[in-house]
């Protein structure tokens, strides 16, 4: 099956002062179509700036970026929000909408200007609004919602979309337990491609294809949770003593950092 994002050499610096930081270094993989893959990495490691990459802004600096076998930068911004939907760690606050309204801005995409909502378009919003378990506070003002509350509006919306691919940063850092098993299961069975950044390694073991290790900007694993999730190197990327472990009834990795001084 041919690769969703082919990166070859990719390198992206930002301005910084009168010099430039370089946070992606010499990045080339191939991310498969229908797979959830996990960007794991401490922080600064480059997991947001790699995934706004995708998302078409910032352009890299160097090395060629293929969506669907096109240059990236070639296609045009409406047709990639039909294709793509992009959740950034921060979003710019809404306020004066209710959460239907929030969702319903999924849809823009797929309208002309001043064209109303169909019954279809509702449909689809109520749906989004009822997997992420927000339908019975569709009409509450988003300034009211909890900070999880709010990030699984702003998932809703995504899907409202209707996008193959969605970019999604850090999606479960607000999540109680149970709600961020929720969004992962949904994840999965949307049968979309995902690329999150996650900082938790047992929920990206448990439920992620592809994991994708990154540290200072340079890719140091990628492929399946079992051969990403190495403890010698885990334990020098992360700078912890680390051990993993399969789960002795369901089989799953596990990852259990050692605080320093129960090492010492
Ligand atoms: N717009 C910017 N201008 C300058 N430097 C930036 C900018 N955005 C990010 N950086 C720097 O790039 C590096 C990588 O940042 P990035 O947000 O991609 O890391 P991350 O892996 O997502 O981190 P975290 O886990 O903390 O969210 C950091 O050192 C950050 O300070």
């Amino acid at each position: 099956m041919s690769a969703i994002y082919s990166l070859q050499q990719i390198s992206l610096s930002y301005p910084q002062q009168r010099q430039r930081t370089q946070v992606l270094q010499d990045i080339s993989l191939e991310l498969a179509p229908g797979e959830l893959v996990g960007i794991i990495g401490p922080n600064g490691a480059g997991k947001s700036s790699l995934l706004s990459l995708l998302s078409g802004c910032p352009a890299p600096d160097s090395g060629k970026l293929l969506f669907a076998g096109k240059s990236l930068a070639s296609i045009p911004l409406r047709q990639l929000a039909r294709q793509l939907a992009f959740l950034p760690q921060h979003n710019p606050p809404l306020t004066g909408l209710s959460c239907y309204q929030v969702a319903a801005l999924g849809l823009l995409p797929h309208k002309s200007w001043f064209e109303p909502d169909n019954d279809y378009d509702r449909q689809q919003v109520l749906l989004a609004l009822s997997q992420t378990g927000l339908l019975e506070k569709q009409q509450q003002p988003v300034e009211s919602l909890s900070g999880g509350e709010w990030q699984r509006l702003t998932l809703a919306r995504a899907l409202v979309q209707q996008a193959s691919v969605l970019l999604l940063d850090e999606p479960t850092n607000h999540l109680d337990v149970k709600h961020q098993h929720q969004l992962l299961q949904l994840l999965l069975q949307l049968k979309k491609t995902v690329i999150c950044a996650i900082h938790d390694l047992d929920l990206a073991a448990r439920y992620c294809h592809t994991l994708l290790l990154l540290d200072q900007g340079k890719v140091r694993a990628f492929g399946r949770p079992d051969q990403v999730l190495q403890p010698a190197l885990l334990s020098e990327v992360f700078e912890l003593p680390v051990a993993v472990s399969q789960h002795p009834q369901y089989g799953w990795w596990q990852v259990q950092f050692i605080s320093p001084q129960v090492a010492l």
